[in-house]
């Protein structure tokens, strides 16, 4: 039996005031994988990925998290099933990155050996620095806030990760490190996760599968396979943006 995608939108619709921004959206999710969302500016990819975790609620139509419909009985318990990392990581400025990365555990009241166990597994696995744990937002560099923020998303072991352009703000040489590090994760903890990103290549690198967001007649899917298969692998990424400048209502 085909297992459920982990999220599916459902005919959904999403605007503000009279300004429709995502209309008659149907998509699913595959479990495990890793989805980029691109699109132009404006077209909705943040608005979608608030849709998954109940930030947001849609005009019309459903969206379904491991197959129950939202709103989620317990909005919170869900939340916390999802990871959500975005652009500036977002950090607490008065806590610690460790404070920051282990804050809802805490809460939930996990031992401190088992805080101290995923700390150690995660802080390796992103490459963080030991010593950058004991400082704040403002005392760490963008890429290492970023790791915080990758951290922190992935804490609660996570169904979802839902990363909004979160590698935007680093420079090239550090994002392809992240990178790296988000791969070696997920090889080891292979979460479903939604990238939104304006990065045609971040988009192919990390993703099987990549969804142009704004076209005319709905979403397009494209798996990477299909994508390099046509193009071949270097020029995937031109590829893209052609069907994205097509996909233009
Ligand atoms: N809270 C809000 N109130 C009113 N309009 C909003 C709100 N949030 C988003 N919008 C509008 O909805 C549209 C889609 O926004 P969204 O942030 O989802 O787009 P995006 O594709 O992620 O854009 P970008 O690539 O520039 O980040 C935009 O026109 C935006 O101005």
């Amino acid at each position: 039996m085909a297992t459920a995608p982990a999220i599916a939108f459902e005919r959904v619709c999403k605007g503000w005031g009279a300004q429709p921004v995502l209309r008659d959206i149907n998509l699913a999710f595959a479990s495990g994988r890793i989805t980029a969302i691109v699109g132009r500016s404006g077209c909705g990819k943040s608005t979608l990925l608030r849709l998954c975790n109940g930030l947001l609620t849609p005009d019309a139509g459903t969206v379904r998290v491991f197959g129950e419909p939202l709103p989620a009985p317990d909005p919170v318990a869900l939340r916390r099933r999802i990871g959500y990392a975005v652009q500036q990581a977002a950090l607490f400025p008065h806590l610690t990155g460790e404070e920051n990365i282990t804050l809802v555990a805490r809460l939930e009241g996990w031992s401190a050996a088992a805080l101290a166990e995923r700390l150690e597994k995660l802080r390796v696995l992103v490459d963080l620095p030991a010593d950058a744990l004991a400082r704040l937002p403002f005392e760490l560099s963008g890429g290492q806030q970023q790791r915080v923020g990758l951290c922190r998303a992935l804490f609660l072991h996570p169904a979802m990760l839902l990363l909004d352009e979160p590698f935007a703000a680093v420079d090239p040489l550090t994002r392809r490190d992240i990178h790296r590090r988000l791969l070696a994760v997920h090889a080891q903890e292979p979460v479903t996760t939604v990238l939104v990103t304006h990065d045609m290549a971040e988009a192919l690198h990390l993703a099987e599968e990549v969804v142009i967001l704004g076209a005319a007649g709905g979403p397009q899917v494209h798996s990477r396979e299909a994508l390099r298969a046509r193009q071949g692998d270097g020029d995937a990424e031109s590829l893209l943006l052609t069907l994205m400048g097509e996909a233009d209502p």
